[in-house]
């Protein structure tokens, strides 16, 4: 058995924790009948998304069938140059950006003040698989309990985070219950806005959505099969 609770070999249910219903609504209508991908909509910001995967994921595991891997999916902000409007982003770091402590010296995050976790990592051959099925740019997406909304946090965040390509709201939500559950966890963005000063207008969530639809259309056949390929044990994938 696998840290939670599959057989080895076997083929996998995917959880996929979206915020909202549209969002679950494009990747569902993507996926193909009777797929082992389930999705469900877990609530906008880091405490919903974890209190609603966990649950998620403890009701499988009750019910005999858990789940061998997560993915936190949605629209978010890109980074620009680097994650423009419209493009899709595979975090290789799934990081809790505002999750920590102003100080004199600026901010610490948690692990330096001695608790916790700040980044979870995706198994690095399943961010490559599924950044090459669907075209995606690969880096780190931040977690924050604010949409960015000037250019000085953009720049603040960009600073201390040099490899971020994009952020949002959930991320780092799921990949904590995916961890109290010992299950390997992904996260797929699709830029719906620029992050820097607030511009509503400028926002393209429709066109996120169908990017984001799009590249749940090419990731069934990697979700799926999906299951050998790196260790599922959640410690090897930790980043203090
Ligand atoms: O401010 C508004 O008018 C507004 C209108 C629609 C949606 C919002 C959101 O804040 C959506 C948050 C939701 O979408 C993700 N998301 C999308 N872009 C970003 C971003 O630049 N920074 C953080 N989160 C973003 C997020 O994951 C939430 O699920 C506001």
């Amino acid at each position: 058995m696998t840290p939670h609770g599959a057989s080895p070999g076997a083929a996998e249910r995917v959880l996929i924790a979206t915020a909202v219903p549209v969002e679950r609504d494009a990747v569902a209508a993507a996926l193909p009948a009777g797929s082992l991908l389930d999705v469900v909509a877990v609530g906008v910001g880091p405490g919903a998304a974890a209190a609603g995967t966990a649950t998620a994921l403890a009701r499988a595991e009750a019910a005999g069938r858990p789940y061998g891997l997560v993915v936190s999916a949605g629209i978010g902000g890109g980074f620009p140059p680097d994650a423009p409007v419209g493009s899709l982003v595979v975090a290789d770091a799934v990081t809790a950006a505002d999750l920590g402590a102003e100080t004199p010296e600026g901010f610490k995050p948690v692990t330096e003040l001695g608790f916790g976790a700040v980044t979870h990592r995706p198994p690095p051959s399943l961010v490559r698989e599924l950044a090459d099925a669907c075209g995606a740019a690969t880096g780190a997406v931040l977690t924050v309990s604010t949409v960015t909304g000037s250019a000085e946090r953009a720049a603040e965040l960009r600073l201390r985070h040099p490899d971020a390509l994009a952020e949002a709201m959930e991320g780092f939500g799921v990949a904590e219950a995916a961890v109290l559950h010992g299950v390997p966890v992904a996260e797929v963005r699709a830029v719906s806005n620029p992050v820097g000063p607030r511009d509503r207008a400028a926002w393209r969530i429709g066109d996120a959505l169908a990017a984001l639809g799009g590249a749940f259309g090419k990731f069934t056949p990697v979700l799926e099969s999906w299951n050998t390929h790196d260790s599922h044990d959640p410690r090897e994938r930790r980043r203090a």
